[in-house]
């Protein structure tokens, strides 16, 4: 049985004024919600702000990106994953869209971070998704195999037991133009159907969020697809009541 996730991508917005805000207003109500796993993911610098608003919590706090070489030395500017687990912070979104556009991040390399991730028992957040151009020209499918293949070869298919994968049209990230629940719920049967091609139980237990313009008006018809199990939510998680009713919605979208 899986359980919905939801987890917030600030990207780059947050303050300490904000954190104290938001998480405020949110965590109490979100506590009432059963049925639903939830975790926000600020820019690292804020990662013990958000933890000290978090005590006693059932929310997790999650990082938006971690640096390809595990333990420490000489990565300017880079959070290792051996920082996370000295600090507590159990998820890791791997390959973002914006990761592979703004800062050429190949799928091998999110394949590595991946892979050093796992190597520490945290839970990578992977991040697949084709872009506007690739899904007229009928590629989606083959653009989201390619990303996924990469990391089964690098990880094997009964790590995936162990990942999340968001699936995120790169043409509805902070578009406002999300896809419909139909052409969602295509891509999401398609990546299961591709992991079941490998092993079918862990096709059933992986969670598959989706993520691209999620709003408390289009949460729910989302999460009632079969094959959608939450969402990772950017906009609007920044704002406290709109990310609490996404993550109501999830909560009272079936098991699955
Ligand atoms: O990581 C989150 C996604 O990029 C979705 O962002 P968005 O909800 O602002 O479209």
């Amino acid at each position: 049985m899986r359980i919905p996730f939801v987890a917030g991508n600030w990207k780059m917005h947050g303050s300490k004024a904000m954190i104290q805000d938001h998480l405020g207003q949110f965590t109490q109500q979100a506590e009432a919600l059963n049925n639903v796993n939830i975790a926000v993911c600020p820019p690292s610098l804020y990662v013990s702000a958000v933890q000290s608003q978090l005590t006693s919590s059932s929310v997790k706090v999650g990082v938006q990106n971690v640096c390809d070489q595990a333990g420490f030395g000489a990565y300017t500017g880079e959070v290792s994953v051996d920082m996370l687990v000295d600090m507590g912070v159990p998820y890791a979104i791997v390959g973002h869209s914006e990761r592979r556009a703004f800062y050429c991040e190949t799928d091998r390399q999110v394949a590595d971070k991946v892979a050093i991730v796992l190597d520490k028992n945290l839970t990578p957040i992977l991040c697949i998704g084709e872009t506007l151009e690739e899904r007229e020209s009928d590629q989606t499918e083959h653009v989201v195999k390619t990303q996924l293949i990469a990391v089964i070869e690098k990880v094997g298919i009964a790590a995936f037991a162990n990942i999340v994968i968001a699936y995120e049209p790169i043409w509805a990230i902070g578009t406002g133009k999300t896809a419909s629940p139909e052409q969602a719920q295509a891509v999401h049967a398609f990546i299961r159907n591709l992991l079941a091609q490998h092993d079918t139980a862990v096709a059933q237990q992986v969670v598959i969020q989706y993520g691209g313009s999620v709003k408390p008006d289009n949460a729910a018809a989302l999460f009632a697809q079969p094959d959608i199990d939450g969402g990772l939510i950017g906009g609007a998680s920044l704002d406290p009541m709109d990310f609490l009713a996404i993550c109501k919605a999830a909560s009272q979208s079936c098991l699955k």
